[in-house]
């Protein structure tokens, strides 16, 4: 298995998607690291948003148009990778801790086509899940989420400071709402099968395609 071989090809694939005239939300992590310059190599007219300043620095050296996301309401297509892709359509995101910004890009997209290589797809989601969490009040939702640990990482773009909830994942969605529900959690990397539209795997030489929704 080359992985990076598998991440490049499911990139191409999912750059081969996008149209002239396209607004596209750009993910974050290596497997989008692959998808910017095959999206650059097109030479589209499209404009883009970036859902980190890693993302945002690649693509404006690649020359891609980068629009600020306060001003843009609606994106044709996002393509961003994923950590864990479970049969279903269930996915975890934000090893990169990008998750919080790559949810909003995700649900503000027409399609959002998911990439990765074939370590990616699982049969059960596990932990752990990212999360995004306030600063203020952090050992009180810390002590409400259960076994959850602060990442040694710097803080988010927006501030937020970055965990992993380690508990037992079960039911995705009964989890998701509870992650949602719980005061001081700004964001969590459990993105539900409603917001993918398609997913690219790739498998060796080949990029296996999975539609769940037109
Ligand atoms: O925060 C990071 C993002 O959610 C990435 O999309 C995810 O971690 C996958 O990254 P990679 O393509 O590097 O495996």
């Amino acid at each position: 298995m080359n992985v990076e071989r598998e991440k490049r090809l499911s990139a191409e694939a999912a750059a081969g998607l996008v149209e002239d005239g396209m607004i596209v939300g750009l993910g974050t992590g290596s497997t989008v690291g692959y998808l910017l310059p095959a999206l650059a190599r097109r030479r589209l007219s499209i404009s883009c948003v970036a859902t980190s300043p890693r993302t945002k620095r690649a693509a404006l050296e690649l020359g891609l148009d980068v629009r600020p996301f306060d001003i843009v309401d609606h994106l044709d297509m996002t393509i961003d990778g994923a950590d864990q892709i479970a049969p279903d359509g269930w996915l975890v995101k934000g090893g990169g801790g990008a998750h919080t910004r790559e949810k909003i890009v995700a649900a503000a997209a027409s399609r959002f086509v998911v990439i990765g290589d074939s370590r990616k797809p699982v049969e059960v989601i596990r932990a752990p899940i990212p999360l995004e969490l306030l600063e203020f009040g952090l050992s009180a939702t810390l002590r409400r989420l259960g076994p959850a640990l602060v990442r040694e990482a710097p803080k988010s773009p927006d501030g937020g400071i970055l965990a992993d909830y380690h508990g037992d994942v079960g039911n995705p969605a009964r989890l998701s709402e509870r992650l949602s529900a719980t005061p001081g959690v700004v964001g969590h990397g459990l993105f539900p099968p409603e917001l993918v539209t398609e997913v690219l795997v790739g498998h060796g030489d080949s990029v296996e395609r999975r539609t769940l929704r037109p």
